[in-house]
């Protein structure tokens, strides 16, 4: 998917929410056990029931590799599963020396081999331009590149001072010059505010994915007063505050209530600032 097709489903749907899967054996309502795969049932079910309201998926794919083989399978399945117009996200953080990172951009880009196409994966960018090319050399496919993460560690090695920047400033600067706003977006995670601003100086046209949302109690107001664009410029996840909403037989309607609360609050921000 390209960005001015992106922007143009957040336009139709008033929406930038993306529903993150992170589907575990545990934490599924228990009746769907009997399902011969519980978890793909779930995730059907759950996408049925928001698909009209997110312009995003986000499977985390540890939820899927957890459980080997099967796992597999279900991610594959999943994938299949999300309709054409939605924009889709392997959420690996991946990342290593240029062989195996092409490998790995196989794994997600190419349908050929692996029976999955998605529209990008999350990458971190500890090992440099190297690690991160491969994944850009497949058409109208992104990499999310891991800025400014929405977790207490972030301050280990992000906020620390290299030169006249904090590290993950210089993520942005120096990844602009391996890719462009069309096929690289930033992860800055909903907790982080204010930063909003210091990133939008810095990248002022790119997509960012916003984690944080829900669970993690990040603002969405705060994060759209700083970090909207002209073009939305910000895909916005809540997974288990979406997807938990409840353990029960009402898990879709639960699920499909808490999207509509953030798919309205979203459309409030997009007419106020007259993208729609
Ligand atoms: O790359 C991510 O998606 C990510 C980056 C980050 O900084 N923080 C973060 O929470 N995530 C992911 O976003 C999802 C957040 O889930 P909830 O907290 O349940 O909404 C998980 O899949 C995390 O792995």
């Amino acid at each position: 998917m390209t960005k001015q097709q992106l922007f143009e489903q957040i336009q139709k749907k008033r929406s930038f929410l993306c529903v993150g899967l992170d589907s575990s054996l545990d934490k599924i309502p228990q009746h769907l056990l009997r399902y011969e795969n519980p978890i793909l049932e779930f995730n059907k079910q759950i996408i049925d029931a928001t698909k009209d309201l997110c312009v995003a998926y986000k499977p985390n794919t540890a939820f899927y590799e957890c459980y080997g083989k099967k796992g597999w399978e279900t991610l594959t399945e999943t994938w299949k599963y999300i309709p054409n117009d939605i924009f889709s996200i392997a959420d690996a953080k991946r990342g290593d020396i240029g062989n195996t990172s092409a490998m790995y951009a196989e794994t997600f880009f190419n349908e050929v081999s692996s029976e999955m196409s998605f529209d990008s994966v999350t990458v971190a960018p500890y090992m440099g331009s190297d690690s991160v090319s491969p994944f850009l050399t497949f058409k109208d496919k992104w990499v999310i590149l891991l800025a400014l993460t929405s977790n207490a560690g972030h301050a280990d090695f992000q906020l620390q001072e290299v030169g006249e920047d904090r590290l993950f400033e210089k993520v942005i600067k120096i990844s602009q010059t391996w890719a462009t706003d069309e096929q690289m977006m930033y992860v800055v995670g909903a907790t982080r505010g204010a930063a909003f601003g210091d990133v939008r100086k810095l990248a002022p046209d790119h997509f960012l994915l916003v984690p944080g949302v829900g669970a993690q109690g990040g603002d969405l107001g705060e994060v759209c007063k700083y970090g909207l664009n002209s073009q939305c410029g910000l895909l916005i996840n809540s997974s288990r505050g979406i997807i938990y909403a409840s353990q029960g037989e009402d898990f879709a309607e639960r699920a499909r209530e808490e999207a509509l609360k953030l798919k309205e609050e979203m459309e409030q921000i997009l007419v106020k600032a007259g993208l729609v």
